[in-house]
């Protein structure tokens, strides 16, 4: 499900917390989850809205900038959180009618909890936020013992995007600069209602070390990844070399074909449009276009990787098996892994190549040609 933005609805993902709690070396919200920062999923749940504001320490405003500038704006947070917030607000005055706040260290909130928000907001509510009962009996404790059991019965979890019209919730912010621990307290201090939005378990706040191991497992349980396979022959023909994976290697004859023929980069493009769903390289590079003859095959590589990312996609890892009885492919192997890891931007250790003959079997076998398949794998995110 995709989040409908109405018109007129902001955001502000909140970036600017040092993430005592978590640890590390670095906060939390620019740490990997799942091989992208927290903070870039927590931003990709708000890609629907005309207007983001990204509140970020001062120390992170380089590493902001190189990383969302574009759609999102980038202003400098606060000591505490209300702060922060204020400075997100701020930002915003005058340009929108209702905002969501967010935290940057939720980030795998789903769809349906932002819609739930906006549709309260859109129903009239001045402000609505997402929060989920408590189902666990709760105890205060004084030095490690149950002192007293406190009663669950109509208690929240609050989570976040909050949501508010704006005027009404810069103006609880300036006249309450103490500040709380959420935006719905000071909206409720100016005595307007909020309402309750369903939240969900899987809009876990990164607060604690564990808890990235917690996102993790969710993010898993989500992870989109695609396989496709490549098949390509060449035909020897005259010549003195051959290109294979992007190397040149001497040999008694060529190989035949339209652009430099070079078998195994073709068979891993392939491999990377079939995992798209996105036909071959024919389709994209039509051999009776002129333009592609004698072309070097790493443009063909290039554009199925970039067509890769486009969609979201990096590369788990390509494999390639050459079939042929000469010239020989091992002594070649690693230069042919090194220009193939160069040419997609992936480390040498997700791309492999290998080669077999066909004990002297079939058109391999005879020397008439060359053959290469290849598996490449996706992974969204
Ligand atoms: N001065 C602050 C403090 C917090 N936040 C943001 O508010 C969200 C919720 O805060 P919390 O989980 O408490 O983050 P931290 O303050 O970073 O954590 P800690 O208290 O452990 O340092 C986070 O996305 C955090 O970056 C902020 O923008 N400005
Ligand atoms: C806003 C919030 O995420 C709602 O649950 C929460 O109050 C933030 O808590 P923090 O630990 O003070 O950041």
């Amino acid at each position: 499900m995709r989040v409908r933005a109405p018109a007129g609805h902001a955001a502000i993902v909140l970036a600017a917390g040092r993430g005592v709690r978590a640890g590390g070396t670095q906060p939390k919200q620019w740490c990997d989850l799942g091989s992208r920062p927290v903070l870039a999923r927590a931003l990709d749940a708000f890609a629907g809205f005309e207007r983001v504001v990204l509140v970020v320490h001062e120390d992170d405003m380089g590493a902001a900038i190189a990383q969302f500038s574009g759609p999102v704006t980038i202003v400098t947070g606060g000591e505490t959180r209300s702060a922060s917030v204020l400075a997100g607000l701020t930002a915003l005055e005058g340009q929108a009618s209702h905002v969501l706040i967010h935290d940057g260290a939720r980030p795998l909130t789903p769809a349906p909890v932002i819609q739930g928000v906006i549709d309260a907001l859109e129903g009239g509510a001045i402000a609505a936020a997402p929060g989920l009962p408590v189902s666990d009996t709760l105890w205060r404790g004084e030095a490690g013992h149950v002192s007293d059991i406190t009663p669950r019965d109509g208690l929240y979890r609050a989570q976040t995007p909050q949501g508010f019209r704006l005027p009404e919730i810069l103006a609880a912010h300036r006249a309450h600069p103490e500040g709380a621990t959420d935006d719905v307290a000071l909206a409720l201090k100016m005595g307007h209602p909020v309402a309750i939005t369903e939240g969900s378990e899987d809009n876990l706040k990164i607060t604690w070390p564990g808890d990235f191991t917690r996102a993790e497992k969710l993010l898993g349980g989500a992870v989109d990844i695609r396989l496709g396979n490549g098949f390509d022959v060449h035909a020897f023909g005259p010549g003195d070399h051959v290109w294979l994976c992007g190397v040149r290697i001497p040999h008694e004859a060529g190989l035949v074909g339209h652009s430099d023929a070079d078998v195994g980069m073709h068979a891993l493009t392939d491999a990377i449009y079939g995992a798209l769903a996105e036909g071959d390289i024919g389709r994209h590079f039509p051999p009776s276009d002129p333009q592609w003859k004698g072309a070097a095959s790493d443009i063909f590589l290039r554009h199925a990787i970039d067509l890769a990312r486009a969609k979201g996609f990096r590369l788990a890892n390509g494999d390639v098996t050459l079939i042929c009885e000469a010239p020989k492919i091992g002594p070649h192997a690693s230069a042919m892994q090194a220009r193939l890891s160069e040419i997609l931007q992936a480390e040498a250790d997700r791309i492999s190549v290998k080669a077999t003959t066909s004990e002297r079997l079939g058109f391999t076998g005879r020397g008439e040609g060359i053959a290469a398949i290849a598996t490449a794998s996706l992974i969204k995110g």
